[in-house]
């Protein structure tokens, strides 16, 4: 397994002095003398899983703060735990702009709602003691089939922005996709994230300046242009307005609203002339700007934003190379099914010609499971990795994709897969 999976914490210097370790463990209130000569034991062993045996009767005692609001990533039992973090570090407008839904969050809480409807399937007898968990998408290896979506002006969550997300994403081995309208440039992402990571593009209604994006993209070696198609009709961030009565300050960043704001302090359009942009996302874009868009683009070309099986097998006709099965995190449209009971359809209808990735919800290594089963190629994650990074920086973010890659793995092991293709519908069944 890389070094992309090991769990955090103790620090391997630590680890490797063995009565330390002992006496540490010893002087905590949980430790019971079993799991203490069990832990024993395989230290003395020499196992490498010592750590991870004994983490859970570890983390316990470091949990407690006054507010029940963790203080340092490290505390945290799973990714729930950096949302109240992030509310506590963000003005309340921007975290509004991070949590919004559209209407009343129905789509949003569908989305992860849905996963409790699935259940698992484990099995026994299967030595899983190593089990490797890279996929393979468009050529490129990640050590993780948990991606990164594309989330806008990260500016607003932390100084450090997407280039905080990228260097984790490094350290963790998670591929990365990067917002048309994001705080920093794909020159500078590519190069934190050492290697090319995927674009965003949300078309505007000036060729001239969406071409322009696509050839720096794929200049700055972006191997696949992802194409939003699912903000055509407007919306109501409720949620985002319910909180600016809380914070009417104005923000550049992320709720100031409108193109000219959208595009005046985004390094992607920096040097483009955009007096004849109106719009971002109601561009009256059709089948026919697909058509166009796969003419100028030189590697792939996936859309985001496709939920249902007429849509998918719309994409295969106009030479699209992968889907994103997505309703934007709920911010969409309002009563949507979950991204999870759509994707069935979808898969069906692609019959494995192209990769069908999926977000939406994504918050326990459990989901990620269902979603492979279903036959998603990967699933990618958007606010939890921005609760990492608005609370604690790069390594807020690094402990979130630790967390999900964690429960990911242990679940894996529990259904008896050693390689991602191992994961098959048998894993699942409908509650
Ligand atoms: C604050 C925020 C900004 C987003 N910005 C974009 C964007 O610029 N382009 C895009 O295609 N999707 C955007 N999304 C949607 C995500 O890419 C993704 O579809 C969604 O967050 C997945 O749901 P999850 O947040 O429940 O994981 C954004 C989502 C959030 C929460
Ligand atoms: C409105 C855009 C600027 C970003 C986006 O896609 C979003 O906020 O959901």
């Amino acid at each position: 397994m890389s070094d992309q999976t090991q769990a955090s914490g103790p620090s391997a210097a630590r680890l490797s002095d063995r009565r330390a370790f002992l006496r540490f463990l010893a002087a905590s209130p949980v430790m019971t003398p079993t799991a203490m000569s069990a832990i024993a034991a395989a230290l003395a062993a020499g196992s490498s899983d010592a750590f991870a045996q004994s983490y859970d009767v570890l983390r316990a005692p470091q949990q407690a703060t006054a507010d029940g609001i963790i203080s340092a990533p490290e505390q945290a039992l799973n990714v729930f735990d950096f949302e109240p973090a992030a509310k506590k570090a963000l003005p309340p407008a921007h975290y509004g702009y991070l949590a919004s839904g559209v209407d009343g969050d129905e789509t949003l809480k569908a989305n992860h709602e849905a996963f409790s409807r699935i259940r698992i399937r484990a099995r026994r007898l299967i030595d899983v003691r190593k089990i490797d968990t890279s996929v393979t998408i468009f050529g490129q290896k990640f050590g993780t089939p948990i991606m990164l979506a594309p989330v806008s002006s990260q500016g607003a969550f932390h100084p450090e922005a997407e280039g905080a997300v990228a260097k984790a994403a490094k350290l963790k081995g998670n591929g990365m996709i990067l917002s048309t309208v994001g705080s920093t440039s794909i020159e500078d992402v590519t190069e934190a994230r050492g290697a090319p990571v995927w674009y965003m593009l949300y078309p505007t209604d000036d060729w001239t300046v969406t071409e322009a994006l696509v050839k720096r993209a794929e200049a700055a070696g972006a191997p696949a242009i992802v194409l939003t198609v699912d903000r055509q009709g407007g919306r109501n961030t409720e949620t985002l307005f319910r909180l600016r009565r809380e914070d009417s300050r104005v923000c550049q960043d992320c709720h100031l609203g409108g193109f000219a704001n959208e595009v005046s302090r985004k390094p992607m359009f920096d040097d483009l002339d955009v007096t004849k942009v109106t719009n971002l996302y109601g561009t009256g874009m059709t089948w026919d700007y697909v058509d166009r868009l796969r003419k100028i683009v030189k590697g792939k070309l996936v859309l985001k934003g496709i939920v249902t099986h007429e849509d998918a097998e719309e994409a295969l006709k106009h030479g699209v190379d992968a889907i994103i099965v997505s309703n934007h995190g709920g911010r969409a449209e309002e009563s949507l099914y979950p991204t999870i009971d759509v994707l069935p359809e979808v898969v069906k209808a692609v019959n494995g010609k192209v990769p069908v990735l999926v977000d939406g919800g994504f918050r326990r290594g459990t989901d990620v499971l269902k979603a492979l089963a279903l036959g998603a190629t990967a699933v990618c994650i958007g606010r939890p990795y921005c609760w990492g990074l608005a609370a604690f920086g790069e390594p807020g973010v690094a402990a979130v994709l630790t967390l999900m890659q964690r429960e990911f793995e242990t679940i894996m092991k529990q259904v008896g897969a050693l390689r991602i293709e191992d994961i098959n519908a048998d894993a699942v069944t409908r509650a």
